[in-house]
């Protein structure tokens, strides 16, 4: 009887959790949908989510070697979809980034080599399936086990579709008249440049590659950035055309800088997720320095804490707003689910050592770590000898062009060791104290010259 009463009780809370989140368009509260297609879906659409587990997929060209952080709403909205009991599909467009996705482009992009794009395609394969373990390790952290993401690359198909039956078969389900009147398609045709045969037909792949993965894979949703919307529809006709079944698009918000350019590679403002490209540490920064207008909208649609824990946390704000509570959580949760736990701590710990003056911090990070965080410094190897003072240090380490220089500046207070100011260029220097556990000593001239001194 307690074993039934326990399980029923189990059953109950998966149940009762899954049906909470399963309605993945309750997301709309925290501002993560911009439009649903087709518009009177709505609530079809919530009776379909609540009804059994769906399919949803968003896609991503490899016209870089990694994903930033636009795309990166798009990968938590699917993240929601997983949370709620569905099955999530990351398509890789290996094929589709050799024609060039017009949407929101004054010009044509630069044709691809293949060993670039495929070189792409492992960047984002690994951005993908690092996001999606770092959520279930360390966010979703010990619930019952997600449904796996899939990720795939639609140059599977494409290599085995041939073109005549791709034009001959698909293409006259889509009319000229609807493919003519996207904006995507507008825009560029009245451009002074035009617009290729080439990137007339982005619409047909994407079409098809939503047609490819509803017959595979009973894929009923597709998700994207609002520029997406045009790519979306002609997915849509084409599967009621071909099928005769109902399939529904859903776009977020696209994510822009305070200048309102939208965040990615086109503008040249993207914030990386590879680690190689952007950071943890600058990836940190770049939350924590988000404005306060800005910073409640961005915990909604970026980290996974419930809607009264973010109201909590800016009631907070607006009583220490010094303390930027708000942004070190989101910068927090972010750089989790990107970097995991180890990228997290390198992230806060170069933030303190920075920023905080943390001589522990300094003291935990490793010497390429420090390198890379004071970008520019200069790094001297120095054998340790007993009672050399600090201005025997500065000098050894080129800190300054002559003594009477180095007497100035120390003496007037522009000499830090460990980010510590120390005035008294005669006082003898400790190894105990001011070599570090790490076997570094970080100097400090002014405001922002470092220079990192390595034991022998
Ligand atoms: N700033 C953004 N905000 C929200 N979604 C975005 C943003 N940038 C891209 N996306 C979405 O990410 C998905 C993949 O975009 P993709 O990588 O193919 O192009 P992109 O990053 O927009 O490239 P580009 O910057 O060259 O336009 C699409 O659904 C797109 O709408
Ligand atoms: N067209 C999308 C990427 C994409 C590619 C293929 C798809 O099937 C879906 C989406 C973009 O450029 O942002």
């Amino acid at each position: 009887m307690l074993g039934y009463t326990r399980n029923c009780r189990k059953a109950f809370h998966t149940l009762h959790r899954y049906y909470s989140n399963r309605n993945i368009l309750k997301l709309k509260e925290r501002g993560m949908f911009q439009d649903i297609f087709p518009e009177a879906a709505a609530n079809t659409v919530t009776d379909l989510m609540n009804s059994s587990p769906k399919t949803v997929y968003g896609g991503f060209d490899p016209t870089a070697d990694s994903l930033h952080v636009g795309n990166l709403l798009v990968l938590v909205n699917l993240l929601h979809w997983q949370r709620g009991g569905h099955k999530a599909i990351a398509l890789v467009g290996g094929a589709t980034a050799k024609i060039g996705d017009p949407s929101g482009k004054n010009t044509e992009r630069e044709e691809m080599a293949t060993n670039i794009i495929d070189c792409n395609i492992e960047g984002l394969y690994s951005n993908i399936k690092q996001i999606f373990e770092n959520h279930e390790k360390y966010i979703w952290k010990d619930k019952d086990k997600l449904k796996s993401v899939k990720i795939v690359n639609n140059d599977e198909w494409y290599s085995q579709i041939k073109a005549v039956d791709l034009i001959g078969g698909i293409g006259r389900h889509l009319r000229m008249g609807t493919l003519l009147s996207r904006t995507s398609v507008q825009s560029r045709l009245q451009s002074p440049t035009g617009m290729s045969y080439t990137e007339f037909s982005y619409q047909l792949f994407q079409a098809y590659d939503w047609l490819h993965l509803y017959r595979a894979h009973n894929c009923i949703f597709q998700v994207g950035g609002n520029d997406q919307m045009g790519n979306i529809m002609s997915g849509h006709e084409l599967i009621s055309r071909v099928c005769d079944k109902p399939v529904y698009g859903l776009t977020v918000p696209l994510i822009t800088s305070e200048m309102g350019n939208k965040f990615g590679k086109t503008a040249g403002n993207a914030v990386w997720l590879s680690p190689e490209k952007t950071s943890p540490f600058t990836f940190y920064q770049f939350w924590m320095r988000q404005p306060d207008s800005e910073v409640e909208k961005l915990l909604k649609l970026f980290t996974f804490d419930p809607m009264g824990a973010i109201s909590d946390l800016m009631r907070r704000h607006r009583e220490e707003p010094e303390l930027r509570i708000p942004q070190r959580r989101l910068a927090e949760q972010v750089t989790l689910l990107v970097h995991g736990e180890k990228g997290l701590k390198i992230a806060q710990r170069a933030s303190d050592a920075l920023y905080e003056g943390s001589v522990e911090a300094i003291g935990q990070m490793k010497s390429n770590e420090m390198i890379h965080l004071f970008s520019g410094a200069t790094v001297i190897e120095m054998l340790p000898e007993a009672g050399q003072t600090i201005l025997d240090i500065a000098m050894k380490a080129g800190c300054f062009a002559t003594k009477s220089d180095a007497i100035r500046i120390i003496t007037a207070g522009g000499f830090y060791i460990n980010q510590q100011r120390t005035n008294n260029p005669n006082e003898v220097f400790n190894f105990n104290i001011h070599r570090l556990s790490n076997n570094i000593s970080l100097i400090r001239v002014g405001k922002k010259n470092y220079y990192i001194i390595k034991w022998s």
